[in-house]
């Protein structure tokens, strides 16, 4: 050792390059994990290089060291402060901080920085403020005649804009994008119950929008912001450069584009034209709109209120169902079986309007508990949502031992919660809808601690029952007369976001319209008729 000693030491000196390459070699290529499949977490550096080589797969990465670990582990903090984070998929965990410990976690003002673009917003808020905006929210979105409108709003969506647009591509051949069709779909649909107005988002000549582009540049920036040392960030925001001014630019069109449909539903209304629209009046700005008093603002300060409530429940409808959307498509062309069932479903309980027995008043939904099953397990396999992170008021200390407090986040992985045999069982990652069904075919209710698709406790997501309504709406509109194929060779993903997007959409599948999916498909992309 006296020897190797001032060797290696004058071997640095001289070729600190080399030395340094070697370091990280070692660091990056021999043990980002250790034996037993768990992340090293090194001194300083902590877990970085593990998350480095597996930030392509972080959804999977993540899903394998819980199943080593029996749940949870702690992941040492690479960010440049000392801050660890336990990422977890143990129910015993989420129950606690979701629901007995609900008041100890709340989402805090580095999640408030962190997600600054949502202002005030339901997701972002706390206390007095976020108890408010759920009630509110709450008593809007079960108002029986806002749900007639979204019913009937929705079906004309499909039969007017969906159906003729995904006929003209199977009849032209084309390539189609079916996540960016559910993507431009479901901003529409959201759009429309939120503003009242249809922005045309989903057309035949896939136009740019801008309030939609900068809604997916926002997430980009969102998810970024997770995974990027906190020096490097506060550089870019100094300088405002790289993400930051991205951001920025986002934020000024996003900003703009809602200012100009909030002005155009007061000048609609001041004009007495309030129950135009796409919703006759029921969307959900009209309604904020008519409750200035109990809101308690005025001038600019509920111009803010007004521009981060729709902001935040535009956030809510258009990314998370066209996210369910997308992959529940997917998994249809992997398990034609589960498709077939559904088609049985459907005709027997939900004729196509016109046919005998066809009227649809959205109530007909309720009886289609097959395709429920399946929306379900695409959900426990691909929740939109894929991550949450916590952080605890005061220390406390999780089921699972681990103590929670000011350096020691949990990060609570969804995505991995539906894959962990320990929760789920041995047939944890097949795609099996009959999970959710009882001997006597009724839907089997899963403990909501299990199922976390659409979070826990108080803050349980307020728009469970709209969002199935659509997907089934939109399944029926879709299935009975187009079949989606996928090309064998075709890499499907998550895209490193803050939703559960496809990293590649689906557009290396081809669409085909029910009269002719027989035999004329001629390449795996194109779209044609049943
Ligand atoms: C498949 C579709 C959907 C999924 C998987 C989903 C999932 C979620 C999740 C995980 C949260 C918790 C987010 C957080 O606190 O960080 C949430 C909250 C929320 N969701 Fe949904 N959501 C869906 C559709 C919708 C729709 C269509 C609406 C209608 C506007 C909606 C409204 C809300 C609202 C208002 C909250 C905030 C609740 C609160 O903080 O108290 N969601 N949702």
């Amino acid at each position: 050792m006296e020897v190797l000693l001032p060797w290696l030491l004058g071997f640095l000196v001289r070729y600190p390059e080399l030395m340094l390459s070697l370091a990280c070699f070692l660091l990056l290529f021999y043990r980002f994990n250790r034996r037993d499949g768990l992340p090293t977490n090194w001194p300083v550096i902590g877990a970085l290089p593990a998350i480095t080589v597996n930030a392509g797969r972080v959804h999977d990465w993540v899903t394998e060291f819980l199943s080593a670990a029996g749940l949870s582990y702690v992941i040492k903090g690479p960010w440049g402060s000392p801050v660890d984070v336990i990422v977890t998929a143990d129910p015993a965990n989420v129950a606690h901080v979701f629901t007995a410990n609900f008041a100890n976690y709340p989402k805090g003002k580095e999640f408030a920085a962190l997600f600054d673009v949502l202002g005030g917003g339901i997701f972002n808020a706390d206390g007095e403020s976020w108890a408010f905006q759920r009630r509110k929210a709450h008593a809007l979105l079960s108002d029986a005649r806002f749900r007639a409108s979204v019913a009937a709003s929705t079906a004309r969506k499909l039969r007017d804009g969906l159906a003729p647009l995904l006929a003209g591509v199977a009849a032209s051949g084309a390539l189609v994008d079916l996540q960016d069709v559910f993507v431009r779909l479901t901003f529409d649909l959201t759009a429309m119950f939120v503003f009242g107005v249809d922005p045309g988002c989903l057309a035949p000549d896939f136009p740019s929008v801008p309030f939609a582009d900068a809604m997916d540049t926002i997430e980009e920036v969102l998810f970024y912001r997770h995974v990027t040392p906190v020096p490097w960030l506060r550089v870019q925001k100094y300088l405002k450069i790289g993400h930051n001014k991205r951001m920025g630019k986002a934020r000024r069109v996003l900003d703009a584009s809602i200012a100009e449909l909030i002005s155009l539903r007061r000048e609609r209304a001041a004009a007495g034209d309030g129950e135009d629209g796409d919703m006759g009046g029921a969307d959900l700005l009209t309604s904020y709109l008519a409750c200035q008093d109990e809101v308690g603002k005025s001038g600019a300060e509920f111009d803010r209120f007004l521009r981060d409530t729709t902001f935040n429940l535009m956030v809510a409808g258009r990314d998370t169902t066209s996210s369910a959307l997308t992959w529940f498509f997917w998994l249809l062309t992997k398990h034609r079986d589960v498709e077939a069932r559904i088609l049985d479903e459907l005709r027997a309980h939900y004729p196509p309007p016109g046919a005998a027995g066809g009227h649809h008043g959205g109530g007909e939904l309720k009886r289609l508990v097959y395709l429920h099953a399946a929306l379900s397990e695409s959900l426990r396999l691909y929740p939109p949502v894929p991550f949450e992170h916590k952080a605890a008021a005061r220390e406390d200390t999780l089921p699972s031992g681990e103590r929670v407090g000011p350096t020691r986040r949990v990060i609570v992985s969804l995505y991995s919660m539906g894959r962990m045999e320990a929760v789920w069982g041995k047939d944890c990652t097949e795609f099996r809808p009959e999970r959710w069904l009882t001997a006597a075919g009724r839907l089997r209710h899963e403990p909501s601690c299990k199922f976390v698709a659409f979070n826990v406790g108080p803050r349980t997501c307020l728009g469970r029952d709209l969002a199935f309504a659509q997907m089934k709406a939109v399944v029926a509109a879709v299935l009975p007369r187009f079949r989606v194929e996928v090309d064998a060779g075709a890499v499907v993903r998550p895209k490193l976001s803050i939703i559960l997007h496809m990293k590649d959409g689906l557009k290396e599948d081809g669409l085909y319209e029910s009269k002719a999916t027989s035999k004329t498909r001629k390449s795996h992309s194109n779209c044609g008729q049943q």
